[in-house]
């Protein structure tokens, strides 16, 4: 495949093969097969779809609040669109259960009458072939048109749907438009129906371009397209011009060239550079672009980053602003895609094992999925099983009853799993847990009970385990000193925690936890290049934890408004000895190394001229663009709030 497989006319192609797709009866027979044979549900069943209670339809929307707030003007779009012909507008959670819902005043009965309300799940588990329960299984959009409903129930309403995927193809929910009453003509729904796939399209680009906030957007779009209707092709660069992200729809498709495109240059007739030097000379106007192996053009948008304003990742569209993931979110493709998958098993019951070396964060991973989970309003219960002796991990863990052993306390004690019952344990240094108790806690995992010390009747447990460990549980378990069945229970979900040397978000992470740390002291403060750079190029043996404790004391030895190297500990201060100082007369050499901080200040005092501001800093034109891209510094009229400029 070539790469003019990504053209939007190929990707036109798609929408239409998806549209026939829609209409297509294989999926339908499926469905229906589907509905009898694994739902063994009745067509004849008389009853409307459940219904959610108050209360967890609350619960549900705080969760969706993220997703909720993106989808919102998708949502609003499409209710517009389709309103004044009798339709109204779902939107559910990717368990077909309804988080928003637009009627029209004379028809709300009757859509109440026909489930057509907050909290109605809409799955094919219970409702059998219907739009939002199809779309979910087959995930593509599709028209489910009055009798070809599985219940008969349902056999007089019509329901195009299209299903809503997050940045790595995660369902986030559906779309959905409905009519209590409509033509018998199939085809007559087809409006309706490329208007809610093309809604649901856009709010996925939404939701790409939340996620996406700490990277440089780019949209590319036909020629003649604007900014109203957001569709487009998305792809997310880092500060080196590098493509991080693509969006699913141009992924499918760079996924099947021979050669993967690695920066906007390998794939534009553009590079980083020109497209900021175009931003900063033409404001408000999109750049025209080509693509290399077509020819074909195309109207390119940017978006500077907004890493100091990014949201929570919307990933699964969940909740809040401060999700439990918030303060952990990341532009390290590993780091954020592990945050996603984790997302999805924060409500489940299997085992989450964390992996990193000391301080990569994996207690604030575990207190972030606590937090995430519908269990953060009960205990979070940790237990470094390195830090207590052998003989006292048993009662720490299990606990004991009243006269288990000399010393006990009269009335016995729970453990650290009977304390967590409900919420989550979390268990640090696993791989320093006695083989004789890893029996014990396997039967807790498998089983859901616990005999405490002393004890004759075992406990009913409910939890959420979480284990870390820096060691390599397989080779301990080659060695005969980790159980394997105890591994096989916990590495089922297994995350890795990078190194801080080898995270791709470093500059961010230092950007984030210094702003923190100066904050704590009611402080705003800047790095110099050179710190910039030393804390680049330092190992990090300590990770994020070490990082941490050397802003920190960088900023209390620090009165003004720039750390520089004086400022850092001395380990860090003898990491590469001070260059030695230019001869007379020998020839300046061209800087590549002035911080945000510099150049902002350049800019600001030249009042934006980028030749000026460069000649300054003693740098060249496409130098000083280069450090303004790898900053995500965007001239002040384009900036905004983080919105899209072109
Ligand atoms: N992504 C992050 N952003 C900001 N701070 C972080 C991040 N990850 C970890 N930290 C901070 O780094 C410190 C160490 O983190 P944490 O205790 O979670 O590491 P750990 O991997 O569990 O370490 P150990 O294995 O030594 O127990 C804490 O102060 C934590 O708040």
């Amino acid at each position: 495949m070539s790469i003019a497989a990504m053209t939007l006319e190929a990707l036109s192609r798609e929408a239409a093969q998806e549209g026939a797709d829609a209409l297509s009866p294989t999926k339908l027979e499926d469905s229906w097969r589907r509905s009898v044979e694994q739902h063994r549900l009745d067509p004849g069943r008389p009853a409307r779809p459940r219904i959610l209670t108050a209360d967890e339809c609350r619960h549900l929307r705080e969760r969706e609040e993220s997703f909720l707030r993106i989808a919102q003007a998708g949502v609003n779009r499409l209710h517009e669109q389709v309103r004044d012909s009798g339709y109204c507008v779902l939107l559910t959670d990717a368990g077909g259960r309804t988080i928003d819902f637009r009627g029209q005043g004379s028809l709300e009965q009757e859509y109440r009458g026909r489930g057509f309300r907050l909290g109605a799940c809409w799955s094919e588990e219970e409702e059998g072939t219907c739009g939002v329960g199809t779309a979910i299984v087959e995930r593509t959009p599709i028209l489910v048109h009055k009798q070809e409903h599985f219940l008969a129930l349902n056999e007089r309403i019509t329901c195009s749907a299209a299903p809503i995927f997050g940045p790595d193809d995660e369902l986030l929910g559906v779309l959905n438009a409905s009519a209590v009453s409509s033509p018998d003509e199939r085809r007559s729904q087809s409006l309706v129906y490329r208007l809610v796939a093309q809604n649901a399209a856009l709010i996925e680009n939404a939701v790409f371009a939340e996620a996406c906030r700490g990277n440089w957007l780019v949209r590319l779009c036909p020629a003649g397209d604007d900014w109203g209707v957001d569709e487009g092709l998305y792809l997310a660069l880092d500060g080196d011009g590098r493509i991080v992200h693509a969006a699913r729809r141009l992924r499918r498709h760079l996924a099947r060239l021979s050669q993967p495109p690695g920066g906007i240059g390998d794939l534009l007739d553009a590079d980083a550079e020109s497209l900021l030097r175009h931003a900063h000379e033409h404001p408000g106007v999109p750049m025209q672009v080509r693509c290399h192996a077509t020819g074909g053009f195309f109207q390119l948008h940017l978006r500077a980053p907004s890493v100091t304003r990014a949201r929570a990742t919307v990933g699964r569209g969940r909740p809040r602003e401060d999700d439990g993931f918030s303060a952990l979110t990341s532009a390290d493709p590993g780091v954020a895609a592990s945050i996603e998958r984790i997302k999805r098993l924060a409500d489940s019951r299997v085992p989450i094992l964390l992996n990193g070396e000391t301080g990569a964060g994996k207690e604030a991973f575990a207190r972030a999925i606590h937090r995430y989970s519908k269990r953060r309003d009960k205990p979070f219960v940790a237990l470094n099983c390195a830090a207590i002796p052998e003989s006292l991990i048993e009662s720490e863990l299990f606990g004991y009853r009243e006269g288990a052993f000399t010393g006990a306390r009269n009335k016995g004690c729970p453990g650290k799993v009977q304390l967590a019952s409900g919420g989550t344990l979390f268990l640090d240094e696993i791989g320093d847990m006695p083989l004789a108790l890893q029996t014990r806690l396997l039967r807790v995992l498998a089983e859901g009970e616990v005999m405490a010390l002393g004890a004759s009747e075992p406990e009913r447990v409910d939890l959420h385990v979480v284990c870390a460990t820096h060691r390599n549980l397989e080779s301990m378990v080659a060695q005969g000193l980790f159980r394997e069945d105890l591994l096989y229970r916990l590495n089922a979900a297994t995350f890795r925690l990078p190194p801080l040397r080898e995270r791709a978000d470093i500059d961010a992470l230092i950007a984030r936890i210094l702003e923190e740390e100066a904050e704590q002291c009611g402080r705003r403060i800047a790095l110099s290049a050179e710190v910039e750079q030393r804390l680049r190029a330092y190992h990090w043996p300590g990770n994020v934890r070490e990082l941490r404790n050397v802003l920190r004391f960088a900023v209390a030895v620090c009165d003004g408004a720039t750390l520089t190297l004086a400022h850092l500990p001395e380990s860090l201060q003898a990491l590469h000895p001070a260059a030695p100082p230019p001869l007379p007369g020998a020839a300046v050499p061209q800087r590549d190394t002035a911080g945000k901080a510099e150049i902002l200040d350049a800019l600001q005092r030249t009042g934006w001229h980028i030749s000026a501001a460069a000649r300054q800093l003693g740098m060249s034109r496409s130098t000083f663009y280069r450090r303004m891209w790898r900053y995500g510094i965007a001239p002040p009229a384009e900036e905004g709030d983080g919105s899209a400029y072109s």
